[in-house]
């Protein structure tokens, strides 16, 4: 018996199937991140998942009910399921304490904490048309967690949102996750977002589940060249290419294009294992630099945390073993 159980789910749209026959268990308190490119079917899955839109085949149980879709009941959604849309709307001309008491099934202490929580108590008075966008999400969040969902589904909760008011919309979501007896799955197109949040990721492309599972997993072991994009960048070499590297302590030649992550590399003092380039240029991005080597006709990106080199310097390279992989 699982918390929430996806059995063999499809649905077309317009024709053209958008989710295909998908399946998938969730736990309880189980933090579960859905990434994929746009269109991939991600909304439409999270959608039937919470009874607002209608699968053609499969089904989905929550607590072992099964979840009826909108065709089937005179109010679309499920008890103790909350859905937070991509595109949510709060009423115009309503207090902010008004939006929030129409379902409120807290006592008022627990209302107070969960207002705290998601950082808006002192927004309850103002107009809804008297808030900027961070505030507005953060209420819509707070609309729905006072009906005290089990399951809570968010389709997209950062988009539109600057860093500060991103952190603390995350912030909340993590608190929410951790403090209330509430099970969180979420779409987001960052994986800075769903890497640092998410107990296992879903990643899908047209429809489907291409891949499940931990963040490092997906991060480090995609299974495919689509996968590994999705997440961040990388370096990819052919079987032939690969060869440069076969010298390096973890890296083997198998036929397999060898994949590694920009932060896999590291420039070290020349030594007869190390792989010699010449720097194309350096990104400084914050918190990162990004140099760009090249070997023969190859460019390859390495991530450090300090840079110390300049565009033409001759550098060595090598890898961290355990984190090289093939596709
Ligand atoms: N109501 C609808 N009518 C027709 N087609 C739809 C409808 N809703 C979604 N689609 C189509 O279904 C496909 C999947 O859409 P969906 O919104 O689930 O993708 P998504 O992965 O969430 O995308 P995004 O990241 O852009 O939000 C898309 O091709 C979309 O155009």
């Amino acid at each position: 018996m699982s918390f929430l159980t996806v059995s063999n789910i499809s649905k077309n749209q317009l024709g053209v199937p958008v989710v295909k026959d998908i399946s998938f268990t969730v736990d309880k308190f189980q933090k579960v991140a859905i990434a994929g490119e746009t269109g991939s079917g991600k909304s439409t899955l999270l959608k039937m998942i919470g009874g607002f839109a209608q699968p053609d085949a499969g089904k989905v149980s929550f607590e072992d009910v099964r979840v009826e879709g909108p065709l089937e009941v005179l109010i679309p959604g499920q008890p103790g399921i909350a859905y937070l849309s991509q595109h949510f709307e709060l009423r115009n001309n309503y207090r902010v304490e008004e939006i929030l008491s129409y379902n409120n099934k807290l006592t008022e202490d627990s209302a107070t904490e969960l207002y705290e929580l998601c950082q808006i108590s002192h927004l309850l008075k103002r107009k809804t048309d008297q808030l900027s966008g961070g505030e507005k999400q953060r209420i819509a969040l707070a609309r729905l967690l006072v009906t005290a969902p089990r399951l809570l589904l968010l389709d997209e909760p950062f988009s539109n949102l600057d860093l500060i008011h991103k952190n603390k919309l995350k912030e909340v979501i993590h608190d929410i996750s951790e403090n209330l007896d509430i099970t969180c799955m979420l779409i987001s197109h960052d994986p800075l977002d769903i890497l640092s949040w998410a107990d296992e990721v879903l990643i899908m492309k047209d429809g489907e589940i291409v891949q499940k599972g931990t963040p490092r997993e997906v991060y480090g072991r995609p299974v495919n060249e689509y996968v590994a994009g999705l997440l961040g960048t990388y370096n990819l070499f052919s079987p032939a290419k690969a060869k440069k590297f076969a010298g390096l302590q973890g890296v083997e030649t198998n036929g397999k294009n060898l994949f590694l992550r920009p932060e896999s590399l590291m420039l070290v003092q020349e030594n007869e294992s190390a792989v010699k380039g010449k720097v194309k240029h350096i990104r400084f991005y914050g918190s990162f630099y990004e140099t760009a080597v090249t070997i023969a006709k190859d460019t390859v990106l390495i991530r450090t945390a300090k840079s110390d080199v300049k565009k033409g310097d001759t550098v060595f390279l090598s890898v961290h073993p355990d984190e090289v992989w093939y596709l």
